[in-house]
């Protein structure tokens, strides 16, 4: 066992106030970016469905790479480590592809079974 401070026990009344308030203001931010990227992934399903049915790739990469340059651009200005930005953006990305991907599929399926 570790002597370290872990936990908020034996913290001065002033600086656990101080850590609650910061962590409320954290729990709130978490709290919107769980509803926008809820919105952006309602959004990317509807192109998913859209790029399926007139048989388009479920991968952009020209419209990525412009994305990329514009959240480096936004980062930068908002002084965000535009590199995490960028990290951050693809691995979303990376997930809708692999949804478009699924997209694709069951509606090649469904299009077979109906003839
Ligand atoms: C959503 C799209 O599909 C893919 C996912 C993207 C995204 O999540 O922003 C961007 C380009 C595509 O690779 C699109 O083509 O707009």
């Amino acid at each position: 066992m570790t002597t370290s401070n872990t936990g908020t026990g034996d913290m001065q009344p002033e600086v656990r106030q101080e850590l609650e308030r910061l962590r409320d203001s954290i729990d709130n931010i978490d709290a919107a970016v769980v509803h926008l990227l809820a919105e952006r992934f309602k959004a990317t399903q509807q192109v998913g469905r859209l790029k399926a049915v007139h048989q388009l790739p479920p991968a952009d990469p020209g419209r990525e790479s412009r994305q990329i340059e514009r959240l480096r651009r936004l980062a930068e200005n908002a002084k965000l480590d535009p590199a995490f930005a960028e990290k951050f953006l693809n691995f979303i990305i990376a997930e809708v592809i692999r949804h478009h991907e699924r997209i694709a599929e069951d509606t090649a399926n469904a299009q077979s079974v109906d003839g």
